[in-house]
C-alpha cells in the first residue's frame, strides 16, 4: 500500500491526502453531530416524560390520597393527547399498581422498576415519586414509544449523511482545485526540466506562477539553469578551443609525418632524392630494364673546388652553392630521370632507356650547366663538375656495381682536370686502386719524412735579380718515381694529412734558407704554400708562430701563399688569423689570383702584401687579348692597393716583356728557372753575387 502510494503521481497523492483529511474531518463532525443529536433528543424525550409525569402526578394527588381509582384512570387518560406516550401507570405508596393507561398492547409491570429511567419492552420509561407535603404517596411510570423517536432519528441521520456526502463532494472539488494550485507550479517546473533534458536547450526558463516557496523554487531553478547555461557555454567554448587545438595538432602531425616521409626519401638541403631513394629507383630501373632488355645510365657527379669554397667561405655559402648547382642539374633532366644528392658535393643521376650518345649529350649539358659562375652572398663563385658514367648492363648488372664504376669514372674525370665527363672503362679501376695505394704511401712517406724541397726563384723585373723563392714540395717514391704535388696535395687535403705536410715544408724551408746565409738574415724572401683547409681549424697562426720560433727565421722574410677563395672569404676567423699572422711581420700573398673573382672592396679590407697572377692568364698573353686586359687590370689594381704583383708561370719572352712593360714587380716561371734543389739555388745565388750583370739576363735558361 505504501509502495503503491509512492509510485503515484504527486497530483494524485495530494488529492488523496486532501480527500482523506477532509473526509475524516467531515466523518468525525457528522458522527459527533449525530451522536450529540441522538443524546440530546433522548434527553428531550425524558424531560418531556418527566414533565408529563409531574403534571399527571400532581393531578392524581387526590385520587391516590382517597384511593379513587377511576379518577386516577381519568387523569391518566389525559395522556392520550400525547403522541409519544404509549402507556402510563400510577403506583400507590406500597408500590402496587393503582391505575394504568395503555394505547397499545404493552404490558405494564405490577410494581415500578427500581431504575428511574430505562427501557421496558422496547419503550422508554421514567419512574418518579408523587410527593405531597414531603411525603411520598405514590409513583408514576410513563412509557414513551421509541419507534417514533427512532424514525425521527433515522430521518435526521439521513439528512446528516446527505450533508456528509455533499460535503465530501465539495471537499473533493476543492481538493482538486487545491492540489492544482499547489502542484501546478511544481509540474510546470518538472515540465520545464523535462523539456530542457530532452532538447538540451539551457536557454529555456520556468514560468514563475506563484510568489510562495514554489515561486522561490522556480527562481532558484532558473538561476541554476542560468549557471548551467553559462557553464555549458563555457564548456562549449572550451570544447571548441580543444577541437581547434586538436585540429591544429592533427594538421601539424600530418605535416610532420609528410615532412618525415619526405625527409626519409629526400635530401633536406636540396629537396632532391636522397641516397636511399636513388638506390631504390636504381634497383627498380634495373628490374624494368632486365625485362625490357633496355639500357640504363648511372652518372656520379662531384663538384670540383667545392671543398675549397666550403672550407673558406663557410658552410652557409657552401650550402647555397649546392642548392644553386642542384637546381641547374635538375633543369637539364627529364621528369623520368632521377637526380639525387648522395651527400656533400656528390650527386647521382639515373637515366632510363639511355644509350651512349643520349647519355653523353645529357652529361655534356650537365657539365655546361655547372661551368659558369654563381653569385652567392655577393661572391662570384666558379665551380665545375666531374662526371663518371656507367651503363647497364655492360658496366654492371647490380646497383652497387654500377654506382661504384660511375664513381671510379668520376675520379678519372677529376684526375684529368675536372669539368668533364667520362664513361667507365675497366682500366679505371686500376686508377682507384692506385689512389688508395698512393694514400698509404703518403702516410708512410710522411712518417719517414721522405719529402724534399725545391725552390723556384722569383725575379725582380727592375733589377733582374732573385728577390725571393717559393718552396715547393717534392716526393720521390722508390717504386713510383717522382709523384707530382698536383696529385698528392689534393689527396693529402682529402685524407687530412695536409697540416702535417705544410708544417714540415715551412719548417724545413726556413731552415734551408737560413743555412744558405749561415745564420745571418737572409736577403731572400721565402714563400710557402698554405692549404686553405688549415684555416678551418683556426690554428694557422699558432703553426706559423711555432715555425718562426723553432727555426729563428725572420718573420718579415717569410711570405704565405694562400688561395684567393680563402682571402675573399668573409668568415671572421680567417680575417682574424690573417691579421694576427700579419702582425707577426709575415707577409701574405694571394696565389693564383684572378680565378675567384674577388671584389676590390674585399681586397682593400684584407692584410695583404702581394698578388700572384694566375698562370692561366699569363700563358694566354700574346694569344688572348682579354687575358692581356685582365693581367694589365690586375697589375694596375694591385698597385692602387699598394700591393706587389708577381706574374707566375712566365714561360716566354713575350709574356715577360708584357708584364714588365706593365710594371709587374716580380716574375716566376720556367723562362727563368724551374723549381730547383737547395744546392742549385745556392749556386744561382752565388753566381748572382759574383756577377755584376743581372742574373736573369744571363742566357742560362
Ligand atoms: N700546400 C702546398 N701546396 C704545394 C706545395 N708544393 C707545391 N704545392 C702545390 O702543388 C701544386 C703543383 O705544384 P708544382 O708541381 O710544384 O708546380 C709548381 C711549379 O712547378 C709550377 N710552375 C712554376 N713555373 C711554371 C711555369 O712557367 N710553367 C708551368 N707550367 N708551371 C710552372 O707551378 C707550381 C707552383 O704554383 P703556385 O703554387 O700556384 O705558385 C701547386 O698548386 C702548388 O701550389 C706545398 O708545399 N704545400
Amino acid at each position: 500500500m505504501k509502495s503503491l502510494f509512492k509510485t503515484q503521481p504527486l497530483k494524485r497523492k495530494l488529492l488523496a491526502l486532501l480527500m482523506i483529511i477532509s473526509c475524516s474531518v467531515l466523518l468525525l463532525a457528522t458522527v459527533g453531530f449525530a451522536a450529540s443529536d441522538w443524546i440530546s433528543s433522548r434527553g428531550d424525550l425524558y424531560d418531556r416524560m418527566r414533565y408529563q409525569g409531574n403534571l399527571i402526578g400532581n393531578n392524581s394527588l387526590a385520587a391516590l390520597t382517597f384511593g379513587d381509582r377511576a379518577a386516577a384512570r381519568q387523569t391518566l387518560s389525559t395522556l392520550s393527547s400525547e403522541d409519544n406516550v404509549v402507556a402510563a401507570a400510577l403506583y400507590d405508596h406500597a408500590g402496587q399498581r393503582f391505575a394504568a393507561y395503555r394505547k397499545g398492547p404493552l404490558a405494564l409491570p405490577a410494581t415500578p422498576p427500581a431504575q428511574a429511567t430505562g427501557e421496558h419492552e422496547g419503550a422508554l420509561y421514567i419512574v418518579q415519586p408523587i410527593v405531597h407535603d414531603h411525603e411520598t404517596i405514590g409513583q408514576i411510570m410513563i412509557l414513551s414509544e421509541l419507534s417514533n423517536w427512532q424514525q425521527q432519528q433515522v430521518q435526521r441521520m439521513s439528512v446528516v449523511l446527505g450533508l456528509f456526502l455533499v460535503s465530501v463532494l465539495v471537499a473533493s472539488i476543492l481538493s482538486d482545485v487545491a492540489q492544482g494550485v499547489v502542484t501546478g507550479p511544481i509540474l510546470n517546473l518538472a515540465n520545464t526540466a523535462r523539456r530542457i533534458t530532452k532538447t538540451r536547450n539551457y536557454q529555456l526558463r520556468a514560468e514563475k506562477l506563484s510568489r510562495d516557496e514554489i515561486g522561490e523554487l522556480a527562481d532558484d531553478f532558473n538561476e541554476m539553469l542560468h549557471q548551467i547555461q553559462s557553464r555549458d557555454e563555457e564548456l562549449r567554448s572550451i570544447q571548441a578551443q580543444l577541437e581547434e587545438k586538436v585540429q591544429e595538432r592533427t594538421a601539424e602531425l600530418e605535416e610532420l609525418t609528410r615532412q618525415l616521409e619526405h625527409q626519409a626519401f629526400h635530401d633536406t638541403l636540396t629537396g632532391l632524392a636522397n641516397r636511399a631513394t636513388f638506390d631504390n629507383n636504381l634497383m627498380t630501373a634495373i628490374h624494368y630494364a632486365q625485362r625490357r632488355g633496355s639500357q640504363l645510365a648511372v652518372m656520379f657527379l662531384d663538384l670540383d673546388r667545392f671543398k675549397e669554397v666550403n672550407d673558406t667561405l663557410g658552410h652557409g655559402v657552401g650550402d647555397r652553392l649546392l642548392v644553386e648547382m642542384s637546381t641547374r642539374l635538375h633543369n637539364c633532366l627529364r621528369q623520368s630521370d632521377t637526380l639525387a644528392r648522395l651527400g656533400g658535393d656528390e650527386f647521382a643521376v639515373l637515366l632510363m632507356d639511355a644509350d651512349v650518345d643520349a647519355t653523353a649529350e645529357v652529361a655534356h649539358k650537365l657539365v655546361q650547366a655547372i661551368d659558369h659562375p654563381a653569385v652567392i652572398d655577393g661572391y662570384n663563385l666558379q665551380v665545375t663538375t666531374s662526371i663518371g658514367i656507367s651503363l647497364y648492363p655492360c658496366d654492371g648488372t647490380e646497383a652497387s656495381a654500377l654506382l661504384k664504376n660511375a664513381d671510379t669514372a668520376m675520379y678519372h674525370s677529376k684526375e684529368l682536370g675536372g669539368n668533364q665527363f667520362n664513361f667507365y672503362v675497366t682500366e679505371m679501376n686500376q686508377r682507384t686502386e692506385r689512389r688508395m695505394l698512393l694514400e698509404s704511401k703518403l702516410r708512410d712517406a710522411l712518417s719517414k719524412q721522405a719529402f724534399t724541397l725545391c725552390y723556384q726563384p722569383k725575379w725582380n723585373t727592375q733589377s733582374l735579380r732573385i728577390a725571393g723563392v717559393e718552396a715547393l714540395i717534392r716526393w720521390f717514391d722508390p717504386e713510383e718515381g717522382f709523384i707530382s704535388p698536383a696529385e698528392f696535395i689534393p689527396l693529402a687535403e682529402d685524407c687530412g694529412l695536409i697540416g702535417e705536410i705544410d708544417d714540415w715544408v715551412a719548417r724545413q724551408a726556413c731552415r734551408d734558407i737560413l743555412s744558405l746565409y749561415e745564420g745571418a738574415e737572409p736577403e731572400l724572401s721565402l714563400a710557402v704554400n698554405l692549404s686553405p683547409a688549415l684555416f678551418v681549424n683556426e690554428d694557422v697562426y699558432r703553426r706559423i708562430a711555432g715555425t718562426l720560433e723553432q727555426t729563428g727565421f725572420p718573420a718579415h722574410k717569410l711570405e704565405l701563399e694562400v688561395t684567393e677563395t680563402l682571402v675573399v672569404s668573409e668568415v671572421a676567423s680567417v680575417h682574424e688569423q690573417l691579421s694576427k699572422i700579419r702582425q707577426l711581420g709575415v707577409e701574405i700573398a694571394i696565389d693564383d689570383f684572378g680565378v675567384a673573382y674577388s671584389s676590390l672592396s674585399r681586397l682593400k679590407q684584407l692584410p695583404l702584401n702581394t698578388l700572384k697572377i694566375d698562370r692561366s692568364f699569363i700563358q694566354d698573353i700574346g694569344s688572348d687579348q682579354d687575358d692581356e686586359v685582365i693581367v694589365r687590370t690586375i697589375i694596375d689594381m694591385a698597385h692602387n692597393l699598394n700591393l706587389k704583383v708577381v706574374a707566375e708561370g712566365v714561360e716566354t719572352e713575350q709574356q715577360y716583356q708584357f708584364v714588365k712593360r706593365h710594371h709587374c714587380n716580380l716574375v716566376q716561371g720556367y723562362l727563368f728557372s724551374k723549381p730547383v734543389p737547395l744546392a742549385e739555388l745556392a749556386r744561382l745565388l752565388q753566381q748572382q753575387s759574383c756577377s755584376r750583370e743581372p742574373l736573369a739576363s744571363i742566357p742560362h735558361r
